[in-house]
């Protein structure tokens, strides 16, 4: 396990429906192959967003979610929402804003909601342009919109809150003061996601590191339980498989354990979730069985 840095999608598309240059087909259908096999390794895959105005909306969103996090706690406490885990919250020793979209506007700032939304809008469009790509890759080679049906429509169509959520967190300087508590530390604790992708952005390089598997590390042979940092900053998003993907494609891809590194700056961070819709019939055998009876190659 390591990083891969991809530049995905490439400039001026999600793909072949965007363009009849045959080698731009071609790119990005090498592109579609390397993002699978590093997904497959498992590496994490950090994207490095190749539109302009992408990259505006997650770096503007970010430093919207610092301003937000520097005001005093009374003003941030007005975002708190009887919804349990949404709105601001100080679980575990950091501070968390999540977002759900059409789930309500939590007391925020007509501005800072619209970040927070245009952030959403950006990176569920990367996570469903991820699914499209793993699926077209040569390896994989299900059918584009395979996956699709199993997430939800645009929430703003069907007027209901989104399943999929964004955490914009804040992790305090330092890592977890001693004596605060043990339940402080869960902010800087090691865990899988649950939805299918996770997908992290931050204008500071440092802070995300996953956990490489037992054989996979720099020593001799060993390496299991060594941790691997992500290099993230403007214009990078990484990619880590949640279980529901994994589910879905039969365990061809492993869930990413994850965490944020106790000990750094304070770190402002967003991690989209993009989840499954609720009720969506997963049936990784249907799903998979084309690509399961042809031989591996
Ligand atoms: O802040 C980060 O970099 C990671 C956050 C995360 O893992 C999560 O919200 O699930
Ligand atoms: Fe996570």
């Amino acid at each position: 396990m390591g990083i891969t840095v991809l530049q995905f999608p490439p400039a001026g598309g999600i793909g072949p429906e965007r363009t009849d240059s045959e080698a731009e087909i071609r790119e990005y259908a090498e592109k579609c192959s390397e993002l699978w096999r590093a997904l497959r390794r498992p590496d994490v895959v950090v994207l490095e967003l190749q539109d302009d105005s992408a990259l505006a909306s997650l770096k503007a969103c970010l430093k919207r979610c610092d301003s937000f996090f520097s005001l005093d706690r009374p003003i941030k406490e007005k975002a708190s929402s009887s919804v349990p885990g949404e709105g601001f919250s100080r679980p575990n020793g950091k501070e968390l804003l999540a977002f759900r979209r059409l789930s309500g506007a939590y007391g925020l700032a007509a501005s800072d909601a619209q970040a927070l939304d245009g952030a959403c809008r950006v990176l569920d469009s990367l996570g469903r342009s991820v699914l499209r790509g793993i699926s077209r890759s040569a390896e994989l080679d299900i059918h584009a919109e395979q996956l699709s049906p199993l997430l939800e429509d645009d929430p703003h169509l069907r007027r209901r809150p989104s399943a999929s959520i964004l955490r914009a967190s804040c992790y305090p300087e330092g890592g977890p003061a001693v004596g605060e508590g043990g339940s402080l530390a869960l902010a800087f604790a090691a865990h899988h996601d649950r939805g299918v992708l996770t997908l992290v952005a931050s204008n500071q390089p440092g802070g995300l590191q996953v956990q490489l598997p037992p054989g996979a590390g720099a020593g001799h042979g060993g390496g299991g339980g060594e941790w691997a940092d992500v290099p993230l900053g403007p214009g990078r998003v990484a990619v880590l498989v949640g279980f529901s993907l994994s589910y879905a494609l039969g365990g061809l891809v492993r869930p990413a354990l994850h965490r944020v590194a106790p000990g750094g700056p304070r770190r402002v961070s967003l991690a989209y979730e993009l989840c499954f819709r609720p009720g969506a019939r997963i049936d990784p055998a249907e799903g998979l069985r084309e690509a399961a009876t042809r031989p591996a190659g």
